[in-house]
């Protein structure tokens, strides 16, 4: 099976976002790719033949969402663009997302830096 990839990134961060997925389109292509909702929706803009599984906004629950994936196995490796300059209404979720990562031990980039590492040391 398949294995799956969720890609998230704060508002401040959704430039760089878009423009990883751009430069690693060929890799992402083999994973199964799920986002938060409006990362997902730039992700699609940018790499229209990326399949992208478009959850909810993370505001509205989809880093919950994803971190649910995580706890039944459904998601693989996280990478999370995040913004730590702004503060968020839904900072619990972004922690209990963290967590989760943390506690089912999956790859977890939180920065560009290491995304790109995890790009070139993980397949699907
Ligand atoms: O807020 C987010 C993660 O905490 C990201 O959600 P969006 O991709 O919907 O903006």
């Amino acid at each position: 099976m398949t294995r799956c990839i969720a890609l998230i990134a704060h508002d401040q961060k959704k430039d760089d976002m878009a423009d990883f997925a751009n430069r690693h389109q060929s890799v992402l292509a083999q994973w199964r790719i799920v986002a938060t909702g409006t990362t997902g929706g730039r992700i699609q803009a940018t790499c229209p033949n990326l399949d992208v599984t478009r959850l909810k906004s993370g505001p509205l629950g989809g880093d919950q969402q994803i971190g649910a994936m995580i706890a039944t196995g459904e998601v693989d490796m996280l990478i999370f663009f995040v913004d730590p300059l702004t503060s968020m209404p839904h900072d619990v979720d972004v922690k209990a997302l963290m967590r989760l990562a943390t506690v089912y031990d999956i790859p977890m980039a939180l920065n560009r830096a290491t995304a790109e590492i995890l790009m070139t040391t993980h397949t699907p």
